[in-house]
């Protein structure tokens, strides 16, 4: 599914009301129908202090007030006044609250017209939305600033106000919102870690705009669905056997980190790889065979880590390095000497990313398509501290070109960054996944995929979309603290399951 930018958003409307058509102050309307439903269905009667801002977003805030007003609820509106003139759907709308003289609407002109909130009432923000085009100040940042320390709980219209759609908002006055209820699509803004904090729980408001749109329009930017992932995936055929689904090689462990090594084998082997071999240190050799029987094992003659390369690496169909491996140096020479093999379809992970950013010229040695998954520190470590979740994400993207690899940015939605200059967000998992283990889990998922025969891209697409989902179906069995990454290997079955 494309993710749209705040441009296109706007475009989308317009094309909406040249196409349907419809005129702007009906979809409009419809916008805060739809809003109102669920504001009726999902807020106890108390009254709303509805806040308005004088572009479009504060036209929608008006027609709320409207709608609630007609459904018996108790109003009280608050315009921000400015200079603009305002947008002529809010010039509309307030035409028609004015004339609904039980409806008082008050001006905020300055700092003393600031009113007292009652912590019972429920706060709508329509103040911006998307057409937000600079940081808030002034009048309006006193505004927000006054509307988060009131206490009560704060519903946004589209987007918390002061939030930018699509760049960075750090530093800014924005609406810390419990409830956002966001027109037609998710906005980029909900799927950054930085934003977190602003827009609390998001609801997709439908407002039926033109559904031709999207499929005209270009986007670097994806948000990985059940139907994307299900176009991916390939079912195995009754006639395969075990040849058929490649051999898959997971070189982890260390002394005291064999559960890594357990976690991706297991992983990998419930991903569906035909053959899995775990190249493990030697004393890690008998917990790995009684904890994952169906795996081979390379024992490594070293007793607690990684260091020989016993093997032709090109004799396996995708190797997965990294999970619990540590940084010692006979594990570097041997991360050094296994990217000589420039053929090896490669998953790289963890301490195997710790080396590399130990000896940045290794970036240049991985083999074309390879997958690296680092999580926020290691992608510092690696290509250096941004000052913003969407210059990371950024950095992601080119990294990614400029290297020829995948760069799988792991976080609450993980961004997949290909070399084509595109990226994918996930939007499977939850919070219980920020676990010990989780990425061991996801590292053996994407192995066993690429031993499949899948793409590297194929292979991160689906992988992250079905590691979120394993991880939704164990909470939902669990609990989010009680699960495990145990409990996310016990559920990839039942996520591929719900590819068929
Ligand atoms: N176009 C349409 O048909 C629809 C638009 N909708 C609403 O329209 C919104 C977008 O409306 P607009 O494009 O009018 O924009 P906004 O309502 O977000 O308001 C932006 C207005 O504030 C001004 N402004 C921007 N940044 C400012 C700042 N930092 N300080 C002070 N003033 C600032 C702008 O000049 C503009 O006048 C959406 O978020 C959504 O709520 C919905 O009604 C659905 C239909
Ligand atoms: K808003």
């Amino acid at each position: 599914m494309k993710l749209l930018s705040a441009t296109q958003i706007r475009q989308w409307d317009e094309f909406t009301i040249k196409n349907e058509p419809i005129v702007s102050l009906e979809l409009m309307e419809r916008a805060a129908n739809a809003c109102t439903r669920w504001l009726l269905q999902n807020t106890l009667a108390g009254t709303y202090y509805i806040f308005c801002g004088k572009g479009n977003n504060g036209g929608d805030g008006l027609a709320i007030a409207r709608l609630l007003y007609n459904a018996g609820r108790a109003i009280k509106v608050f315009i921000l006044e400015s200079d603009a003139k305002g947008s002529d759907d809010y010039i509309s709308n307030f035409r028609i609250l004015h004339h609904l003289s039980a409806i008082p609407i008050y001006q905020v002109r300055s700092e003393k017209d600031l009113p007292v909130i009652p912590e019972e009432c429920i706060l709508i923000d329509a103040l911006f939305g998307t057409g937000l085009n600079r940081g808030l100040t002034g009048l309006a940042a006193q505004l927000i600033d006054h509307l988060n320390n009131a206490g009560a709980p704060v519903i946004s219209i589209d987007i918390p106000s002061g939030l930018f759609c699509d760049q960075s908002s750090r530093g800014h006055s924005i609406i810390r919102a419990r409830h956002t209820l966001t027109f037609q699509v998710l906005k980029m803004a909900f799927l950054i870690a930085e934003n977190a904090v602003f827009f609390g729980q998001v609801h997709l408001i439908d407002i039926n705009l033109h559904p031709s749109y999207p499929d005209l329009v270009d986007t670097p930017f994806y948000i990985i669905n059940q139907s994307m992932a299900r176009r991916i995936y390939r079912p195995r055929t009754a006639f395969a056997h075990k040849g058929n689904f490649g051999h898959a090689l997971i070189i982890a462990g260390a002394y005291g980190k064999t559960g890594a090594a357990i976690l991706s084998t297991r992983a990998c082997l419930r991903t569906g790889a035909g053959l899995v071999t775990a190249h493990v240190p030697d004393r890690s050799v008998s917990i790995l065979q009684t904890a994952a029987p169906e795996a081979m094992v390379f024992p490594d003659p070293e007793a607690d880590h990684i260091a020989t390369l016993g093997y032709t690496p090109e004799l396996f169909s995708a190797t997965g390095i990294g999970p619990g491996i540590g940084t010692g140096v006979k594990t570097k020479f041997f991360l050094r000497g296994l990217l000589e093999h420039e053929a090896l379809k490669l998953v790289l992970d963890a301490d195997a990313l710790n080396i590399i950013a130990g000896s940045p010229g290794l970036l240049n040695h991985l083999p074309p398509g390879s997958i690296l998954t680092p999580h926020p520190r290691e992608f510092s470590r690696l290509f250096g501290e941004q000052d913003n979740d969407f210059k990371k994400m950024e950095i992601a993207i080119s990294k990614s070109m400029e290297l020829n690899v995948i760069i799988i940015l792991k976080g609450h939605h993980t961004l997949v960054a290909l070399p084509d200059g595109t990226g994918f967000f996930n939007i499977t998992g939850n919070a219980g996944m920020a676990k010990g283990g989780s990425g061991d889990v996801l590292t053996g998922m994407l192995t066993g995929l690429l031993a499949q025969g899948y793409s590297s891209k194929e292979a991160a697409i689906m992988g992250v979309f079905l590691h979120g989902l394993a991880g939704d179906l164990a909470a939902g069995a669990r609990g989010m603290e009680a699960m495990t990454a145990t409990d996310i290997i016990e559920n990839i079955g039942s996520a591929f399951q719900q590819l068929l």
